[in-house]
């Protein structure tokens, strides 16, 4: 990609996430075409320039985005395509969409989940289904809640790529007033902790669902540390520093959070709802509910130890009460 400005991006998504990343791009030499597959919300932002459904408070500037819900018509001209929908409809977002039509621009995923028909990354299966260089691929990641974005807190964004000068490039786009971004080379080790931090969260709110206090949560997240170091080292051995905010950062921000997703999710999980209506309750995906399937699929291959994984996935595939797995979990943490 060409560091030049101004940059022409598609943005793929019209949830929170998505309209945090067009407030953000706004603020720079960035023409955005954004795709969402809601006619109904595409139609009420070119009106009143500001999306109904998610993060409504944001200003759309209109000089700046156009909205369509047609994605040949979105990705045309542009150099620059940010993937920004859960993992598990990326596929659907994408239908009619050819490699020939991802052909030299620089594809970014802003998802932290996993594909569920074939447990892969996203950005594995964008290579895969596309043919889209490594080079060309990059990763939006660090704890960042969109939540947040809109109220323009100061945050930090951490952009990985194969290609330290794509992921240079990316992050030059994504800097602005409020948002601090860093290039680096740790693609698939960011992209799994990224992954691994929903499902962890989704522990988090279920223990806090169940009533276990702070004290407990801490010793969890630092087990969970422990957990998510032991995967992805499995998967992708490279000295890493874990302590970065893309990696524990993210956990910390994902586990503590009202903002976050997982964590609420589970939490309405720990307080005895069902899957269907803790879904139907937020308005909003929880990523670590699908990740944790594709990650407990990976890990009978490599089978390191990851007692907090097990438990979620027994709880939100084999039936399991949550009352039960925690009281098995609590003797397996140090
Ligand atoms: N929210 C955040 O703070 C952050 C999120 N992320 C990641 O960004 C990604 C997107 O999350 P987020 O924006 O929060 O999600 P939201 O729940 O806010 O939005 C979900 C989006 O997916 C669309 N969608 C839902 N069901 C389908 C479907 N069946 N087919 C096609 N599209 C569908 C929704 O469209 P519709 O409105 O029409 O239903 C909406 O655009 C996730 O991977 C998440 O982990 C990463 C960092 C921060
Ligand atoms: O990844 C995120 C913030 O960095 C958002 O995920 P949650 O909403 O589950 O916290």
């Amino acid at each position: 990609m060409k560091v030049s400005q101004p940059t022409r991006l598609t943005m793929v998504g019209g949830g929170s996430w998505a309209t945090a990343l067009v407030k953000i791009l706004s603020e720079n030499n960035v023409t955005i075409k954004w795709w969402m597959r809601s006619q109904v919300d595409a139609d009420h932002i070119k009106k009143y320039n500001h999306n109904r459904s998610y993060l409504s408070d944001v200003q759309i500037n209109p000089r700046r985005v156009k909205v369509c819900t047609r994605i040949r018509d979105a990705f045309r001209d542009s150099e620059v395509i940010i993937l920004a929908v859960p993992a598990a409809f990326v596929g659907e977002a994408l239908r009619g969409i050819q490699p020939q039509h991802f052909a030299g621009k620089t594809v970014v995923s802003a998802i932290k989940g996993m594909i569920p028909a074939t447990n892969q990354l996203v950005t594995d299966w964008v290579s895969d289904q596309y043919d889209v260089p490594a080079a060309q691929i990059a990763v939006i990641a660090g704890p960042c809640h969109a939540e947040e974005v809109a109220l323009e807190k100061q945050s930090y964004l951490t952009i990985a790529s194969q290609d330290v000068a794509c992921a240079t490039a990316v992050a030059d786009l994504l800097r602005c007033r409020f948002v601090q971004t860093t290039p680096v080379d740790d693609i698939y080790g960011i992209e799994y902790s990224a992954v691994m931090k929903n499902i962890i969260a989704l522990a988090c709110g279920i223990t806090h669902g169940l009533g276990y206090g702070d004290n407990f949560q801490a010793v969890l997240v630092s087990n969970a540390m422990q957990e998510i170091r032991r995967f992805v080292d499995a998967l992708h051995a490279k000295h890493r520093d874990l302590s970065g905010s893309a990696y524990l950062g993210d956990l910390l921000v994902t586990a503590y959070s009202p903002f976050s997703r997982n964590r609420t999710f589970g939490n309405l999980i720990g307080r005895g709802y069902t899957i269907q209506s803790a879904q139907a309750e937020m308005n909003m995906i929880a990523e670590g509910y699908y990740a944790v399937k594709s990650i407990h699929a990976i890990n009978e291959q490599c089978a390191v130890p990851m007692p907090i994984v097990d438990a979620v996935y027994n709880i939100l595939y084999e039936k399991a009460t949550p009352t039960s797995e925690m009281n098995a979990l609590k003797r397996l943490l140090l």
